[in-house]
């Protein structure tokens, strides 16, 4: 449904994408998942034809982004990161204009997002620009949907959002996804990698991986452990220049860490650590999460 192929951009100074290239089956819910900078947003712009790439094709739905741009907006929808509603419109208003933008009315599709709208109904009079972060989130997807495309862009669609509206948020992409759209969608939340069909990850501009959430974890090839301790703060120190680590990173209340060799076992781990006079030291070996993988990744480049 999405193909993008050897796509490339650079804006004045800074190399935005650099031979992009993956295909979004039709009905996938496929996320692009980045830090800021990565390019998630310049790819986006291109694939909804509001940016033109400086080398390398894309089509969506069989339609070329730069030839086809016309046909491509009528099946096309699009949640930008950041300012896709008229803040001194009402929901209601915003609804409408969007709906009149693309020759359309809210009653002729309001079957695709009746499940969101009744969650704002109650709010119906009140301008965007007053409504909680949730709720704009829920009103510029309902606007992005009101013209019933067959493909969705959301860019970073979570950013900014309280954990309950995340978490309804992606339950109402399941729903959409069970009606057969096809949606491409960002994150720079690795939580959120899980949730989809299959995941791109993106650094620099340049995919570092390619491949279902659990298939992703495999890219990741050494030892991995868990450990805490009293001091946090002195053991990141300590364990960053351990002669055995190869990286440790804070991963909430536990360092993950990776070692140089799988011949490094536990005991001298230990050792070290109580050498170095390390307290109520935990340590076990773990599985490794999008995170972890995504870390080493960027880390190989
Ligand atoms: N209009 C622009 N002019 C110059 N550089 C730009 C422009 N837009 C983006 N960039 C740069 O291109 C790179 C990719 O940016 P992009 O916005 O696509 O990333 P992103 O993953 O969407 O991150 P964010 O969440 O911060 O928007 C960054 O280095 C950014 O600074």
């Amino acid at each position: 449904m999405i193909a993008i192929e050897v796509i490339s951009k650079t804006y004045a100074s800074a190399r935005a994408l650099q031979q992009v290239s993956f295909e979004v089956q039709k009905g996938e819910l496929f996320g692009l998942i980045g830090p800021d900078g990565a390019g998630k947003t310049t790819l986006f712009k291109i694939l909804v034809t509001l940016l033109l790439p400086d080398a390398g094709k894309a089509t969506v739905a069989g339609f070329d982004v730069v030839k086809d741009y016309k046909m491509l907006r009528t099946i096309t929808g699009y949640m930008p990161g950041r300012f896709s509603l008229y803040q001194d419109l009402t929901v209601g208003e915003n609804l409408q204009f969007f709906a009149s933008v693309f020759g359309t009315s809210i009653e002729a599709n309001y079957a695709l997002i009746a499940d969101i709208y009744t969650q704002l109904e109650p709010f119906k009079n009140r301008r965007a620009g007053n409504l909680s972060g949730g709720m704009k989130q829920k009103l510029a997807l309902c606007c992005a949907l009101i013209h019933k495309p067959e493909v969705l862009f959301l860019d970073e669609p979570t950013t900014g959002v309280d954990a309950v509206s995340r978490k309804e948020f992606w339950e109402m992409l399941g729903r959409l996804k069970n009606r057969g759209l096809t949606i491409l969608v960002s994150t720079p939340y690795m939580d959120e990698a899980v949730l989809c069909d299959r995941i791109a990850l993106i650094q620099n501009g340049t995919i570092l991986a390619i491949d279902t959430p659990e298939g992703i974890t495999t890219h990741f090839t050494k030892p991995l452990l868990a450990i805490r301790g009293a001091d946090t703060y002195r053991l990141i120190k300590d364990l960053r220049t351990a002669p055995f680590t190869h990286t440790c990173y804070a991963f909430g209340e536990y360092l993950h860490l990776t070692l140089k060799s799988e011949s490094v076992d536990r005991t001298y781990i230990e050792a070290f650590l109580q050498q170095k006079q390390h307290r109520q030291i935990e340590m076990h070996p773990i599985s490794p999460t999008v995170e972890d993988t995504f870390m080493s990744l960027m880390d190989r480049q």
